[in-house]
């Protein structure tokens, strides 16, 4: 395509949000009308299905569930009255807690102020937060964040060790929507352990951010911890930011998360219009179904120009890799969907891999993110007429231009500035995009089959490891795996149990290991 038919087509499809200062670019993709229109009714049923979502409908048919995050910022859209005035009371508690920890109205039992948090989650718990953290906190928040999103021992002890004169001051936020994840809650007794450590009654530092009724919250109850503040059966955690799970440790920090909710609000008006041309996140997903023939083809690589938008593909990858990567489409046919996602920042990757994106294997679009505002305040001019911005600037669009010569395709989303109802729109379009390309390719995007095979293969080793232990306790004499295994009835599990044995033996726990390292068949344990 030459110059002129190209800002032809950079104008046709041009999308722009007044209110938000947005805009959507997606000339790059290669898609020509006659994709657009063949794709025209299974948009139309896309927004069928979306309509229906927000009324209530159970948009999760396996887990029999109402998809309520667009309510959040705009409870009015709630199905009930109830629901709305929850959501709506939940809001105000959120701000009002913040407030007074703020002021020092609620304070630690040992300080006039709480000056940290420890946000203990993972997965849609922690992924939000992180991202709104790194995008959104100010040079110097009334409380500075500090994630625990593992269960890594020396991760966890890395966030102790660096907060150990000020956790009497320390706030502990565990966000768990099931309240039943190990992680999060191996986490919290660890951090629990440090607290006694110190003498300080966990409790009053505590808050949960969990389901009425789960694990969590009992342990909170029973504990009397120093809040609570609910998540709704009806939100999935990978579109929990706007709930407590987002708006708790964002409110804490000083983020502004009525903007937030505004910014979520105005791109959900603006993603609700049902036509595709006029609404971005339908774009995208037309985007995306093109570039990877919706099968999932192509890969996602999204890269903002600017250092706070850092977390953003990280916390794609959850919102679209959990959402779409499915085996059985809505009709039980095996369709192994999905789109990968990755992306750190430019111009930071320019100097890493996208030597391969211009050169290498086509297997990807890209999605640049560009943010008009360069900095708060006036530039140096690095050279005379040009500023870091400049640079900056010059670069994504060098980068757009050099992949599109080699015909690579690209959107680019701009932003005015990163702030709080940008954010918050961002988080939006995401969402949505994501439920219209689950429609296009009839898959479930709020249930998450997939992840419990993991989880229920990681409790067996568990138990396993719990009957190697018991067979070695019991013996005077050093085994071999085979004996092991076979004495723990679990012969077929004995790579899993040398693996197992292995890791106690590194960890000093009591387990010997003798022989050569080198052939797992010869060694001998025992419990020394
Ligand atoms: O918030 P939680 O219930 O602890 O869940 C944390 C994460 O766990 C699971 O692995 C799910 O696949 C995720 O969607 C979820 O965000």
């Amino acid at each position: 395509m030459d110059a002129t038919a190209l800002w032809q087509r950079y104008q046709k499809w041009l999308y722009f949000h007044e209110g938000l200062g947005f805009y959507l670019d997606v000339s790059r993709m290669g898609f020509d009308d006659d994709f657009f229109e063949k794709l025209q009714p299974s948009f139309d049923q896309a927004f069928a299905d979306m309509a229906e979502l927000e009324k209530g409908a159970i948009a999760n048919p396996d887990e029999e569930r109402m998809v309520g995050h667009y309510w959040l910022r705009n409870p009015d859209l709630a199905p009930t009255p109830e629901v709305t005035q929850e959501i709506v009371s939940n809001i105000e508690k959120i701000e009002v807690f913040a407030e007074k920890i703020h002021t020092g109205a609620i304070h630690p039992p040992k300080a006039p102020r709480f000056t940290d948090i420890i946000s203990i989650g993972i997965g849609g718990s922690a992924l939000g937060p992180q991202f709104v953290a790194q995008a959104l906190v100010t040079d110097y928040p009334p409380l500075a964040i500090h994630f625990i999103d593992n269960s890594d021992p020396a991760g966890i002890d890395r966030v102790l060790t660096h907060l150990r004169n000020r956790l009497s001051s320390t706030l502990v936020l565990v966000i768990s929507k099931s309240g039943g994840t190990p992680e999060p809650r191996n986490a919290m007794l660890e951090v629990k352990k440090a607290y006694s450590g110190q003498n300080l009654d966990f409790a009053q530092y505590a808050i949960a951010i969990t389901m009425p009724g789960s694990k969590l919250s009992q342990v909170g109850e029973s504990e009397g911890w120093l809040a609570h503040f609910p998540m709704y059966d009806w939100v999935g955690g990978r579109t929990s930011e706007m709930s407590a799970v987002g708006l708790v440790p964002a409110a804490l920090q000083g983020i502004d998360i009525g903007q937030m909710l505004d910014g979520a609000k105005e791109m959900d008006d603006a993603t609700r219009v049902p036509d595709v041309k006029n609404n971005p996140a339908a774009l995208l997903a037309l985007a995306w179904h093109y570039a990877g023939n919706g099968r999932g083809e192509k890969d996602m690589v999204v890269l903002p120009y600017k250092d706070s938008l850092l977390l953003f593909s990280r916390y794609l990858q959850q919102l679209v890799m959990e959402s779409l990567g499915k085996e059985k489409d809505l009709d039980g046919n095996i369709v192994h969907q999905g789109i990968a996602v990755y992306g750190n920042k430019g111009s930071t990757d320019q100097h890493a891999y996208v030597q391969q994106l211009r050169d290498g294997v086509a297997n990807f679009f890209l999605t640049f993110i560009e943010v008009l505002e360069d900095r708060k305040g006036s530039s140096l001019e690095v050279e005379p007429g040009t500023t870091s911005g400049d640079y900056l600037s010059g670069f994504l669009q060098g980068t757009r231009k050099a992949l599109y010569e080699n015909q690579r395709d690209s959107i680019t989303v701009t932003i005015p500035q990163v702030n709080p109802r940008t954010v918050g729109a961002l988080i939006a379009l995401y969402e949505r995009a994501v439920g219209f390309y689950a429609s296009l390719v009839n898959v479930n995007a709020y249930h998450q089959p997939g992840v419990e095979a993991g989880k229920k293969a990681a409790a067996a080793i568990l138990e396993l490891q719990k009957q190697a232990m018991s067979v070695l306790q019991a013996e005077e004499n050093p085994l071999s795996l085979e004996e092991i295994a076979s004495k723990a009835g679990a012969s077929e599990d004995i790579e899993s149990i040398y693996i197992i044995l292995r890791h106690l033996h590194a960890n000093g726990r009591g387990v010997v290991m003798e022989g050569n390292f080198a052939q797992p068949s010869s060694l001998k344990f025992s419990i020394g």
